[in-house]
């Protein structure tokens, strides 16, 4: 069954764990084993969550190899890809060789790689595009620094980021595509967003999306909030209506807290 967490649409909840530069590839079986133990255990339904994991490239061949060994319900990706499809490009990585490794996501422009490898949105829409080209969906990742949330613009700036992204899309694609909303302030710091701050964002970015691509794709398209998400914190952000799911950085690196994470329907109070 696809579920909701407002009903509303048939969007079903997509928890994602990006492991940045963490866990080697020996490390990174262990904590997906762990994580997959801790799910069976909980008897996680993947039908109602999906659950996702972005390990460094150099773990992907492994990941892929134990979710296909153990019949693994979990999705995995890339945390970037290169725009282009081969060639002379030292240290990128093909969305063709991640679709040869099974990868069904890769992250496009998440804030380290905009302010760290100073990706702008130009390129990011060449990643767009790069992914849906090789078969892999992206996951545009959006969002302000603490300066513009101070002064207010916070909205416009990340619908600016939203625009360049999907650039160029079609309606097929921008349905398929995931959003995830990232308030730069909020990463790796322990502030997070307030779920009212989370919905404001996803709200307008949905409201975006349809005056783009027309409110029924809208509706389809799955938004996501990172930025400090803990077990403590995820349910009552995923209670919001534009909310569908969530980019966890930190947390998902300690395979219990994150599987608490997947399992937030088990948190939710009814009002
Ligand atoms: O990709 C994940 C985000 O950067 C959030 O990271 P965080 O949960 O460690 O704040």
């Amino acid at each position: 069954m696809t579920t909701s967490t407002n009903g509303a649409f048939d969007r079903k909840p997509f928890i994602a764990g990006n492991w940045k530069m963490n866990m080697d590839h020996v490390q990174g079986i262990t904590l997906l084993q762990k994580l997959a133990w801790t799910l069976s255990d909980a008897k996680h339904d993947y039908s109602r969550v999906e659950v996702a994991v972005f390990p460094p490239f150099t773990d992907l061949r492994g990941v892929q190899t134990l979710v296909q060994g153990d019949d693994l319900d979990v999705a995995y990706g890339g945390q970037d890809l290169s725009q282009f499809d081969s060639g002379a490009y030292t240290g990128d990585i093909s969305g063709q060789f991640l679709n040869k490794l099974g990868c069904k996501y890769v992250l496009v422009g998440h804030s380290e790689r905009r302010t760290i490898h100073n990706e702008s949105d130009d390129v990011l829409n060449a990643k767009v595009k790069a992914a849906f080209k090789h078969g892999v969906t992206p996951v545009l990742c959006v969002g302000e620094g603490l300066e513009i949330r101070q002064a207010g613009t916070h909205v416009n700036h990340t619908l600016e980021q939203l625009r360049a992204g999907v650039a160029g899309l079609n309606a097929d694609q921008a349905a398929e595509l995931v959003v995830a909303y990232e308030p730069v302030w909020a990463i790796g710091t322990g502030e997070v967003a307030g779920p009212e701050d989370a919905q404001e964002m996803c709200a307008a970015i949905r409201a975006e999306l349809g005056q783009l691509f027309g409110a029924d794709t809208a509706a389809k398209t799955r938004l996501l909030y990172g930025g400090s998400v803990k077990a403590n914190n995820a349910a009552a952000i995923l209670k919001e209506r534009d909310v569908d799911g969530l980019l966890v950085g930190g947390a998902s690196l300690d395979p219990a807290e994150f599987a608490n994470i997947v399992r937030f329907e088990s948190h939710l109070v009814t009002d």
